[in-house]
């Protein structure tokens, strides 16, 4: 049957990305049927809401979202449901998105493009695990009052409440060993538990589910000392799982590693394997409109939408293989670029990736 897939592209280089993941897909000829919709910044100047109801029903009713990114500075004074990034935060909950996969791998060919020495990266695999729908980015009560008590009392304060329940952690944990028993059987579970309540529970929980998953090794670290290792020896880790907020600022730490946040694709997934599918960057508003993002982030999430959400790993395989290929043959576009390579534009990059598949 027919599958359909929801494409927001979003603001920024979201449409500039998106075009060279269409490109590509479209040239796979594969069963899929796209629809295109309005999200983020562009959807509240259209509609007056970042996340418009139709582009909700649609996002819903498709078998997997490939959304591209949302955000522009231009909106940062809007009242907070209102602002562009909520867009993608009311997808996450909406679809119930509590999985999040953020591999970080360093091809070969652009370990001089990461900002560590090329021994410390070369051939870094590394899957981040993230927890994604809860955390301080959800938990409630949280917004701005007069301070009621303290050393500030009668000041304005902000307030935000970090929350993890038993059940969302061992949702995340079993996600996270089983991920760990399909790769090196090592999982490295980061946390604050030194000082904060919800991480405690998050370590207890990890703990016990641990005990189900005798053949995986469960380490704990502290996520200041996870940020310092992730710089220090990022080949020891292999599957990390963490919490939403913890998460959220790893993955780009480790986007570094490979080179350049436009090479960090991701996927989000529920139970039922529906997802979302994006790039770990966002709409990166000081280069946009000029044709060159590299688009490779967008590319490899639609190939973790085929392998996760659509049940075609042969075209994933292929998308991955031609992203290699057009690497071993030296297209670059700029911000991974470097003396001897092919300088190329978003677009010019897109049609290399297609030039490519096999
Ligand atoms: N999931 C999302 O949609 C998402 C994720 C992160 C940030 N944002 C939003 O995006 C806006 C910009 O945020 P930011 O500047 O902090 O982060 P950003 O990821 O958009 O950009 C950070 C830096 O990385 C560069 N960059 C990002 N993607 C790139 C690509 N594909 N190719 C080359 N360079 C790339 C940018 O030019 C910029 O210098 C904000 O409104 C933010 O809230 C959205
Ligand atoms: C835009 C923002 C809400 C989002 C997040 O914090 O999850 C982004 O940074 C990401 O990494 O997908
Ligand atoms: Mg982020």
């Amino acid at each position: 049957m027919t599958k359909k897939v929801a494409v927001l592209a979003g603001d920024g280089i979201g449409s500039e990305i998106m075009a060279q993941a269409l490109k590509v897909l479209k040239a796979l000829d594969l069963d899929l049927v796209y629809e295109e919709a309005l999200v983020g910044g562009v959807a509240y100047a259209a509609y007056g809401h970042p996340l418009p109801e139709s582009t909700l029903k649609l996002a819903k009713e498709s078998d997997a979202v490939l959304f591209g990114a949302v955000g522009d500075f231009k909106y940062d004074n809007l009242e907070r449901h209102l602002r562009p990034e909520q867009a993608i935060l009311g997808l996450r909950k909406a679809l119930g998105l509590f999985v999040n996969l953020r591999p970080a791998v360093c091809y070969k060919e652009l370990t001089y493009a990461s900002s560590l020495k090329p021994e410390l990266v070369s051939g870094l695999d590394l899957l981040i695990v993230r927890e994604l729908t809860g955390d301080v980015y959800f938990g409630q009560p949280r917004g701005r009052r007069i301070s009621p008590d303290g050393l500030f009392a009668g000041s304005e304060e902000g307030f935000d409440t970090m929350r993890y329940s038993k059940p969302e952690v061992e949702r995340i944990a079993h996600v996270a060993f089983k991920a760990a028993q399909g790769r090196g059987k090592h999982l490295t579970s980061v946390d604050k538990a030194n000082v904060l309540e919800t991480s405690q529970l998050w370590r207890d929980t990890m703990n016990r589910v641990a005990k189900e998953y005798p053949d995986v090794t469960l380490e704990h670290m502290y996520v200041d000392n996870a940020a310092m290792q992730l710089v220090r020896a990022p080949k020891k880790l292999d599957v990390l799982v963490t919490g939403n907020l913890f998460g959220d600022i790893l993955s780009d730490e480790a986007a570094m590693l490979t080179g350049s946040i436009g090479m960090l694709a991701s996927a989000a997934l529920n139970e039922k394997k529906q997802g979302l599918f994006e790039p770990s960057h966002g709409s990166a508003p000081d280069i946009a409109g000029q044709n060159i993002a590299n688009p490779l982030a967008q590319i490899l999430s639609a190939a973790m939408m085929l392998r996760y959400s659509l049940d075609m790993p042969e075209a994933a395989d292929k998308i991955e293989k031609a992203v290699k290929r057009v690497l071993a043959e030296g297209y670059r576009t700029g911000d991974i670029w470097s003396e001897g390579c092919k300088k190329v534009t978003c677009s010019e990059m897109g049609d290399a990736v297609v030039a490519a598949l096999q």
